[in-house]
């Protein structure tokens, strides 16, 4: 499923309406219907506000004023412009309404919002038509008076496309006043405010509903950017022959630790076991080898004399790149619990040019790459970097408020600048190909805010690359599967509890739900929540 921006979706309907004649009319009708079957499924009451801006938002909540009539409903409509001033399809609708006798409240200054607050007050819910995509500026003035009293209301508030106030194409907050929606009805496709964070929490339940886009017409306008979904992935799995062997599954290297961090490793080893890859080694400083062969069972490991504190230096590069050439490996994963010392980073930029494996780059290798990225151009197999907000800025030079602004472009951009997977790590991971795609992850939970879940992520897409999954297939697999884990820990421990550790031990769990066959017809039904959509 595709996440559009405002402009997008403008392309997208006026395609329907000019090039195969829908008139506009019926993406309204349609739109609105959407709006009143979520609200008769979903919302218990019966007294309802519905408040309308001049523009085509204000025309959907007026037509959703006639459905929710002729379904009985005790409706109060606010229209907040001069009738006069509505145009095109919201004027028909104004038009239906007045034929049918029903009484439309124009409101126009802020001293005359008493009646809007007593009934506000006393509705079950109220219905939020006053902007939508067409958002221009931050609200002020009188619409900002109107906004304030549905927010103070404490009566569920259903959004039309989108809270009004925020903004159709960011996850930023606007400077300006906006709508905290318990639930928002948008058309044919969800837009980057309904996805990213933080506006995301002010959209509440998101329900995407059919408005007749044709799907060719929508096909030829994709935009690269997609909500990532369980029918993208659950088919990562290689099968398992009856003759297979460790050899089949894959042989993955994890390149990490230094004194007082020999955990991380020793996670993504096992994540990446529990992931299903054949065989993994840990290639870890020699002084901390003890400890990891007691911490690590099945994992090996290959201990490389390293400085004299445990940590890997300049020196242990050729027996590191000796050991990943003359072993089975089919991939490595590197930076877990590197720590960053005087010459880690000759060490890393030594290795990634000296060993042809695909790699997954993480934590302190992402660090040691900051000065040295341009030879991820030169690497033979598309590398996964896994940053999060502050190790991509030290990666791209950008200020880490600039990444949280627009974390999909510029996790597509570097990922087609450097031909490299990104996954941008976040309440909302952006994976980005070097094609310019980008998959934004919804699943998962602030509970995963913990020490050593990036070292499990890390472990599970190394299994992925290393059993021969390609790069964008591995990253978008490792982060849903990651989330699932993630998600059962917090059904599980709690969020506040919730420890990395737990997320291998849910992995078992986490790969059964996402294996499972997909329910029958993939495309979108008329009405579907988010959670729907993500399929799990
Ligand atoms: N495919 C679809 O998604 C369909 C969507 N529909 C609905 O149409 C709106 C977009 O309608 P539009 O007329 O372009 O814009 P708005 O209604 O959001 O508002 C525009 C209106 O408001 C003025 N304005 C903008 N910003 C401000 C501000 N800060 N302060 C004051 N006034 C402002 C602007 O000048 C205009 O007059 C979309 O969201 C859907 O709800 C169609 O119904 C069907 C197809
Ligand atoms: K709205």
């Amino acid at each position: 499923m595709f996440v559009l921006k405002a402009s997008e979706m403008g392309i997208m309907d006026k395609e329907t309406i000019e090039g195969v004649g829908i008139p506009g009319i019926v993406l309204m009708e349609n739109a609105a219907r959407g709006v009143a079957s979520v609200i008769k499924k979903k919302i218990p009451g019966r007294k309802a506000v519905i408040v309308c801006g001049k523009g085509n938002n204000g025309g959907d909540g007026l037509a959703v004023a006639r459905n929710l009539i002729n379904s009985g409903y005790d409706v109060k409509i606010f229209l907040l412009s001069e009738p006069g001033n509505l145009k095109g399809d919201a004027r028909i609708n104004y038009d239906v309404l007045r034929g049918m006798k029903v009484q439309i409240v124009s409101v126009k200054r802020e001293i005359d919002l008493g009646d809007l607050f007593s009934e506000c007050e006393n509705a079950d819910f109220i219905v939020d038509a006053i902007f939508g995509t067409g958002l221009s500026k931050p609200v002020e003035g009188f619409y900002a008076a109107v906004i304030d009293i549905i927010n103070k209301s404490r009566t569920p508030v259903i959004s039309v496309d989108i809270p009004s106030g925020l903004f159709a194409d960011t996850g930023v907050l606007p400077e300006g006043t906006f709508i905290k929606a318990n639930v928002t009805v948008t058309f044919a496709f969800p837009k980057l405010v309904h996805i990213m964070a933080p506006a995301c929490k002010y959209v509440g339940d998101v329900f995407v509903v059919d408005i007749s886009i044709p799907a060719k017409i929508s096909e030829r306008h994709n935009p690269g950017r997609y909500v990532l979904t369980r029918d993208k992935v659950f088919d990562v799995f290689p099968g398992r022959d009856i003759n297979s062997h460790k050899y089949n599954f894959g042989f993955l290297a994890v390149v990490g630790g230094s004194c007082g961090k020999t955990g991380a490793p020793s996670m993504s080893a096992l994540a990446a076991l529990r992931t299903g890859v054949g065989l993994v080694s840990a290639i870890v400083p020699r002084d901390l080898n003890f400890v990891f062969e007691v911490k690590l069972t099945e994992p090996m490991t290959i201990p490389i004399m390293s400085a004299e504190r445990g940590h890997f230096n300049a020196n242990s590069v050729d027996e590191v790149v000796t050991s990943l050439k003359n072993s089975k490996f089919t991939a490595v994963a590197i930076g877990p619990g590197l720590g960053w010392n005087r010459d880690t980073e000759v060490f890393v930029k030594e290795i990634l040019e000296n060993v042809d494996l695909p790699f997954v780059i993480d934590a302190d290798g992402l660090n040691s790459l900051s000065k040295n990225v341009d030879i991820l151009k030169n690497l033979k197999k598309t590398a996964i970097l896994t940053p999060h907000g502050g190790e991509f800025s030290r990666l791209t030079g950008l200020p880490t408020s600039e990444i949280v602004a627009d974390p999909v472009t510029h996790a597509v951009n570097f990922a087609k600048e450097h031909g490299v997977v990104v996954v941008l790590k976040g309440g909302r991971t952006v994976v980005a190909t070097p094609e310019g795609k980008a998959f934004i992850n919804i699943i998962g939970n602030p509970g995963m805010a913990t020490a050593g879940t990036g070292d499990v992520l890390t472990g599970i897409i190394g299994a992925f690359v290393a059993m021969g999954i390609s790069a964008e297939k591995a990253a978008t697999a490792g982060v849903f599967l990651h989330s699932l884990a993630g998600d059962m820990a917090k059904e599980k421990f709690g969020q506040e509890s919730l420890v990395a550790t737990d997320l291998i031990e849910l992995l078992p769990e986490a790969i059964k739900l996402l294996k499972q066959p997909l329910s029958e017809g993939t495309e979108i039904p008329f009405v579907s929540s988010m959670r729907e959509i993500v399929g799990v």
